[in-house]
């Protein structure tokens, strides 16, 4: 059975978009399947692929997170994937980055590629180009924060991705 292998993340720093690390991992705008990955991204299991951290998966998933700047989608993805909470000073996300994780799902690999947007509205128009082909927009916001509530809209997203976006689960 062939075996293909996706195309390598580059590095990715949360401060800056010009500092590369050998993280494989993550990625930071344009390198990751997002970017090159067929229409509907999605791989079957019928065809194991190899992640670019040596780990083979079955089927693979691109969601997205979004959410006002401050939030903790940063935090957020960063504790799912390795665990940690990310304490201390506040640096807020340049443009857009990723990160892999293959989960073990029914027998299944699943390989989710998380994409933590940065919510500045000065990044707005980089980050929704991103929206295109993911399977999932996970909606987040600071429950200390309303307006960080208010300012989720689903029904544009829903319009302006018309045929993306299917359900929105509260
Ligand atoms: N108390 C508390 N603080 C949190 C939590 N999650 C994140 N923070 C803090 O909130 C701040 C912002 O977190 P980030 O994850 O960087 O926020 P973000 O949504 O990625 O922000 P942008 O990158 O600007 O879009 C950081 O100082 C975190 O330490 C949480 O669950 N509880």
């Amino acid at each position: 059975m062939s075996r293909k292998k996706t195309m390598k993340g580059k590095g990715s720093s949360k401060s800056s978009t010009s500092s590369p690390n050998n993280n494989k991992d993550t990625g930071k705008s344009g390198r990751g399947i997002g970017a090159s990955a067929p229409s509907n991204g999605v791989v079957y299991p019928s065809r194991p692929s190899l992640s670019n951290s040596g780990e083979f998966y079955d089927i693979a998933f691109k969601v997205m997170l979004v959410g006002d700047s401050g939030v903790g989608k940063t935090c957020l993805l960063v504790r799912f994937k390795d665990g940690a909470f990310l304490a201390g000073s506040f640096i807020s996300t340049v443009g857009i980055d990723f990160r892999n994780k293959v989960l073990n799902i029914d027998a299944l690999k699943v390989k989710l590629q998380i994409w933590d947007t940065a919510g500045q509205e000065r990044f707005r128009s980089v980050t929704h180009a991103y929206y295109r082909d993911a399977h999932a927009l996970l909606l987040l916001y600071d429950v200390t924060n309303k307006a960080s509530f208010d300012n989720i809209k689903p029904p544009d997203i829903k319009t302006n991705h018309r045929n993306s976006v299917t359900e929105c689960v509260p």
